[in-house]
């Protein structure tokens, strides 16, 4: 659909090693984010699934979700509304001005449970959202997003990513589409 875009994503995307003595390689995407061409067209080519759906607002969580979010809704000429992850080490819940829905996720693509919370004021009753995030993996966060879309009575479109590292059949039960699959940045 965008092969430039994903060969720049490609080119620019790195495997980093924290910890020799640990298990797993980290993804590290600060890549995408130097690069001013990529910086300009990956909200464009997220939203372009998602654009005769009309979504109202793009939702999206912490931390990658604070800065794809906003490129995405840009490009719909829709609003931003983050989700906050409680959970993370030294997150402070206190931080969230007003009332606010939770959802616990499932344990993620790292063994963790998280909450995902997002301010009652910023989504309701007549909101058609997008959900948007860099990487899926189990969808642990997605199937919690979609959670919080249905109590706060707002109507899903889908979810866009630039990484798919699911099964196809995930992805297609979380509505799901991605620029790239993860075996693309194997190398
Ligand atoms: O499909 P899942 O198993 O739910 O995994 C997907 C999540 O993993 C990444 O976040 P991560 O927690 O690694 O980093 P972050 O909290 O710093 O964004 C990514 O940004 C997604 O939010």
């Amino acid at each position: 659909m965008h092969p430039e875009l994903s060969k720049r994503l490609i080119s620019r995307f790195r495997w980093i090693d924290p910890d020799p003595t640990g298990p797993h390689l980290v993804s590290d995407g600060s890549g995408w984010w130097r690069d001013p061409d990529i910086l300009r067209r990956i909200g464009p080519a997220l939203a372009a699934p998602y654009r005769t759906a009309a979504p109202t607002v793009v939702l999206a969580p912490e931390v990658a979700g604070l800065l794809l979010g906003p490129l995405v809704a840009v490009a719909l000429g829709a609003g931003f509304v983050p989700a906050h992850k409680d959970g993370r080490a030294g997150s402070d819940p206190r931080r969230i001005a007003g009332p606010t829905t939770w959802a616990d996720t499932a344990p993620d693509h790292r063994g963790r449970v998280l909450r995902l919370g997002v301010r009652d004021d910023r989504l309701g009753p007549g909101d058609r959202v997008l959900l948007v995030d860099d990487w899926v993996s189990t969808g642990a966060q997605l199937r919690a997003l979609y959670e919080l879309i249905a109590a706060r009575g707002a109507e899903p479109v889908g979810a866009a990513a630039v990484v798919a590292d699911c099964p196809p059949e995930l992805a297609r039960e979380l509505r799901l589409t991605a620029l790239l699959d993860a075996a693309q940045l194997d190398n």
